[in-house]
């Protein structure tokens, strides 16, 4: 049985208050116990978070360089985002992709650099409205997700995590519909089976994309929806904590 996550992506947001506001709300909340937490705080807040949240929730880096260190100025390696307390971090964020030319090869990269470091990879995968429309939803979903999963070994493949963000509904207001959600879900699940069955059953794909309090439950209730890597609603504690009890 696959477990429910629940991950707020901050993107470019936040502040240290709204950490302690988090930290506050975090630790007196009565969650469904079988729901995990997880924050993609930006990196200079990823110590800290992790110095003043609950211990159960996990913290994620938002992205991470190729590489291990060295001269790149103003990246951040998996390493690091070990050192400060993050266990997880979002690789291939659509934002990453389009905003900042991350192509699958690069993905994979950044994926490997994080299973090199230990850290659980959450790699998102997502289609534009242009070719969602052009009737090419499962084909670039399934490209992004085999040009990495072709490179890994079984064991690599057992530690990712999935996310499909449909890139129209980011930000937009505009959610897929549960039976959307579900039905690219369920072509995902489905090509993890050619990989192996027990990959398959096990994994676990979130659902991203305007996710909010009032639309969180049909979208969790899906049978191949796993949990939610939510964005703007992440960034209001009732909000993020109504997601989380209605994933239980
Ligand atoms: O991109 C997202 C999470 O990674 C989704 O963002 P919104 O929930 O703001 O649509």
């Amino acid at each position: 049985m696959r477990a429910p996550l629940i991950a707020g992506n901050w993107k470019m947001n936040g502040s240290l208050s709204l950490i302690d506001t988090f930290a506050e709300a975090l630790s007196g909340a009565e969650l469904p116990q079988a729901v995990t937490l997880a924050l993609a705080v930006p990196f200079p807040y990823v110590g800290v978070a992790r110095e003043r949240l609950p211990q159960s929730v996990r913290l994620a880096g938002q992205t991470l360089s190729d590489q291990p260190s060295g001269a790149f100025t103003g990246e951040v390696s998996g390493a690091m985002l070990a050192d400060v307390g993050a266990d997880m971090v979002l690789v291939g964020h659509s934002e990453r992709r389009t905003l900042f030319g991350e192509d699958d090869a690069a993905v994979l990269a950044r994926v490997q650099a994080a299973l090199g470091q230990g850290l659980t990879p959450v790699l998102c995968l997502g289609e534009t409205l242009e070719e969602r429309d052009a009737e090419r939803t499962e084909a670039v979903v399934l490209g992004q997700l085999e040009a990495v999963m072709e490179a890994l070994d079984s064991d690599e493949r057992a530690r990712l995590v999935l996310a499909y963000e449909p890139v129209w509904a980011i930000g937009t207001g505009r959610t897929a519909t549960p039976e959307q959600a579900q039905q690219v879900h369920a072509a995902i699940r489905a090509r993890l089976e050619r990989y192996d069955g027990a990959l398959a059953a096990s994994m676990q794909v979130l659902y991203g994309g305007s996710m909010k309090p009032d639309n969180a439950a049909e979208l969790l209730a899906q049978p191949d929806i796993d949990g939610g890597l939510i964005g703007g609603a992440s960034l209001k504690v009732d909000d993020f904590l109504a997601i989380c009890q209605s994933a239980g």
